[in-house]
């Protein structure tokens, strides 16, 4: 998995992302942290120029040579006594880099260098500490903390004013025709560079570079020297083995040299594997992915390439088995039905439905067959499969006509997501409250923008910080808390209305879901399958959800993909025209004869991948899966994103082409792994709605406009992920036709 990501996919894991507490004194300058042009131009000028001051030539063989007689020195003359080699061994290592960069070394009793060697060793263990990486997570609220974060930055500004003075005594004796070390190169490379200033050629770049190669070149090697000692004391029989090796290839007389090594292959067996067991760097560096290669979206699918369809992953105290490609997902979702049809624990769910077990998403059991079974048969009673609802995404068509006329004004510029989510938002509410809302309702517009961001915020890393430690982020400021605050917001708009309807409710007569449901819970008063009315609140929220991001946002990718492809988007409306005309809206019953705009919104679906991780699954018994056994209780992630982009299944699965869904003769033709509502018992319940509404918005769209990026923009078609993939925020340009 690490060649994976750091050789295989060495383009898209190459930046470092920001740490901000390192941040706070490295500001993404010098060579460790920096990332992009910079990092490119700092790593190549330091690989170059230690090469030229040390690697290559004899000197710098000749300083560790010089190096090891100092050393070599001291240890003797503790006389055999037992003293901590500590200092004395980082001192001497850091000699090697400081003759390199500084041009000269540090005696082992200079107090001001040891000082620094001390603040730099104390810095770096303070820095993995727990209670110091808060600091990276509640930066701004840290800052003003007492904690060892304060100490970690104490010590580095008094390393960084030790590597100035030393800059300015070489900007002081600086010859160009004579560079003598690192320093003074670098200040040569500074004259030159002056037209390039993204190279970061200046004195601040130049402090943080040294800064970089003095503690990696100083606690890195020294730290391994250090295990090397534990592990010669620890197995006294190889620290002999090595010595007599040593004694017969070199002797006691004269010093090792680099030619030696061939001759002492015990020695370097030795050598490599003090490394690999004393595991000094254990978690690497991060690395931050430079292009979208998440874990959920396209990460992990690349990863079933190499360990197959089936395999688990640890996200902090949490384990998943990842399923992937669809016969894999046919398997555990269809033909294993029943054994994963459970949803698994979630810690944000478990605070957001003050009901355990409540709602239709995160339900299970009786309770969940019962509400979904309610649900949808009452959707049914409401619309789904009749003119009504039709009738109703019509009027709704024709007002977001109206907005979009009335919003694009003289520049023809309109900002499609917020349009979008009130129109598909208003047919959920008309099924689950009977009304729809104005767009310029200002309560509406709020639930609406609470809807959209708490779907970021719950993929966001605020999302998995709360999953992974619920009990510490419950105490701690951060956005996390918005997805509570947000959420009991939407419940309290939905109680709000559960009141009215009581108030003027006619057990004869049901207007919608909230109706029908009150009058079901009479005939539950002793049943315990949620029909109360702090479950009504809660499923209403859970429809009035999932009912308004996910086609709201795949009518956002419609309009990129079509912008991207003007051809596909020019047939789909010669379509439109020949079969419907421009003056009466569609209806369900003109699909059949619109098959290539029917393959367009199938590949929209498909391509726009809105929920590339799907819901999470639980094995609600022992079962084995692909010859893998899973335990009752393992959490499953389907990832959808392997189904709707399987080699195995589609012609060109990384290209936007309604081709997939068409035979030889342009008819429409259905295929297996089209699956971006899941598969099985837990399949999208408003799938038979969500269809509807595409078709019917995007036909009653198109009908009536074209649309085209802004003059000089592109849209792009990487997206944001958080629980859903939505495009990046944009705007279009739709002129009437
Ligand atoms: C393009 C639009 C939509 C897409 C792509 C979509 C996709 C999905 C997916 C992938 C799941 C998880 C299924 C699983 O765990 O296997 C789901 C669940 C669900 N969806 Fe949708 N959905 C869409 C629209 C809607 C609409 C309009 C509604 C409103 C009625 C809705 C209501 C639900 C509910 C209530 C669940 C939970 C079902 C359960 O756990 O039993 N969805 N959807």
């Amino acid at each position: 998995m690490v060649k994976e990501a750091l050789v295989n996919q060495l383009d898209s894991f190459v930046d470092r992302p920001i740490i901000p507490l390192f941040h706070v004194i490295f500001k993404g300058l010098g060579i460790g942290l920096s990332s992009g042009y910079l990092w490119k131009k700092q790593r190549k000028f330091a690989s170059t120029h230690l090469r030229y001051f040390g690697e290559g030539q004899k000197s710098l063989e000749k300083y560790i040579e010089v190096e090891c007689n100092f050393l070599s020195e001291a240890f003797k003359e503790e006389q055999g006594r037992p003293f901590n080699p500590h200092y004395t061994l980082t001192n001497a290592v850091s000699n090697i880099v400081c003759s390199v960069v500084f041009g000269h070394r540090f005696e082992y009793s200079d107090p001001s260098y040891r000082r620094i060697l001390e603040l730099d060793n104390e810095a770096v263990v303070l820095a993995g500490s727990l209670r110091t990486q808060l600091y990276d997570v509640f930066p701004g609220l840290m800052k003003h903390l007492p904690g060892p974060h304060q100490t970690v930055h104490a010590n580095y500004r008094q390393i960084v004013a030790f590597l100035r003075k030393e800059i300015e005594k070489h900007q002081e004796e600086w010859n160009p025709e004579d560079p003598r070390d690192y320093i003074d190169a670098y200040l040569a490379e500074m004259e030159k560079k002056k037209e390039d200033p993204q190279a970061g050629f200046n004195t601040d770049t130049l402090l943080i570079c040294i800064l970089d190669l003095i503690e990696a070149g100083t606690e890195s090697a020294a730290t391994t020297l250090r295990w090397a000692l534990v592990f010669m004391m620890n197995y006294p029989e190889i620290q002999e083995k090595v010595q007599a090796e040593i004694d017969r290839v070199i002797g006691q007389s004269r010093q090792p040299t680099m030619a030696d090594r061939p001759n002492l292959p015990y020695t370097d067996a030795v050598i490599h594997e003090t490394q690999r067991y004393g595991n000094i760097v254990p978690m690497g560096f991060p690395k931050m992915a430079s292009k979208d290669s998440t874990l959920g979206g396209f990460f992990i699918p690349k990863l079933a390439e190499i360990y197959g369809n089936i395999f688990t992953v640890r996200l902090g105290k949490d384990t998943f088995v990842i399923l992937c490609g669809h016969k894999m997902m046919k398997e555990a979702l269809v033909t294993q039905a029943e054994n994963f049809v459970d949803r698994p624990h979630s810690s944000i769910a478990g605070r957001c439905y003050a009901e355990p077990g409540a709602g239709l998403f995160m339900s299970n059991g009786d309770k969940w067959k019962k509400q979904r079974r309610f649900a949808l048969s009452t959707l049914r009673n409401f619309g789904l499969g009749k003119s009504m609802l039709e009738q109703s995404i019509c009027e709704e068509i024709r007002h977001l006509q109206e907005e979009i006329e009335r919003e694009k004004g003289g520049s023809q510029l309109i900002d499609p997501a917020g349009l979008f989510n009130s129109a598909v938002s208003n047919i959920v509410c008309q099924l689950v409250m009977g009304k729809r809302f104005d767009y310029s309702d200002y309560n509406f517009q709020i639930m609406l923008k609470y809807i959209s961001e708490s779907f970021w915020l719950q993929g966001s890393i605020w999302g998995q910080l709360y999953e992974a430690f619920p009990k510490v982020m419950d105490y701690l400021p951060g956005p996390h808390n918005k997805i509570f605050t947000y959420f009991s917001a939407i419940q309290t708009f939905l109680a709000e209305e559960i009141e009215k309807h009581k108030k003027d409710l006619d057990p004869s007569n049901p207007r919608d879901y909230i109706d029908t449901f009150l009058i079901e819970m009479k005939n539950h008063k002793d049943s315990d399958l949620g029909f109360t009315e702090t479950n009504l609140a809660l499923c209403s929220t859970d429809l009035f959800l999932a009912g308004t991001e996910t086609t709201a946002t795949t009518l956002l990718w419609a309009l990129v993909f079509l912008i991207q492809h003007p051809e596909i988007q020019e047939m789909v409306h010669t379509e439109i025209d020949t079969v419907i005309g421009r003056t009466r809206l569609p209806s369900m019953a003109d699909r059949i004869n619109l098959p290539y705009t029917d393959a367009v919104i199938h590949e929209i679906q498909r391509f726009g991948n809105i929920l590339p991780i799907n819901g999470l699954r639980m094995a609600h018994k022992d079962t084995t899966l692909g010859g893998c056994f899973i335990p009752k209780g393992t959490a499953v992630m389907p990832i959808l994103t392997s189904v709707l982009f399987d080699k195995t299944e589609w012609e060109t699965p990384d290209t936007f082409n309604p081709g997939h869904f068409l035979d030889a003769s342009g008819k429409f033709v259905k295929r297996e792994a089209f699956l971006p509502f899941s598969s099985g018992k837990r399949v999208c319940l408003g799938e038979g709605l969500a269809k509807m509404e595409l078709f019917l918005f995007l036909v009653g769209l198109l009908q009536k406009f074209s649309f085209s990026a802004p003059e000089g923009v592109e849209l792009s078609a990487e997206g944001i992920t958080g629980v859903t993939r939505v495009p990046a925020p944009f705007k279009v340009c739709a002129r009437a036709r």
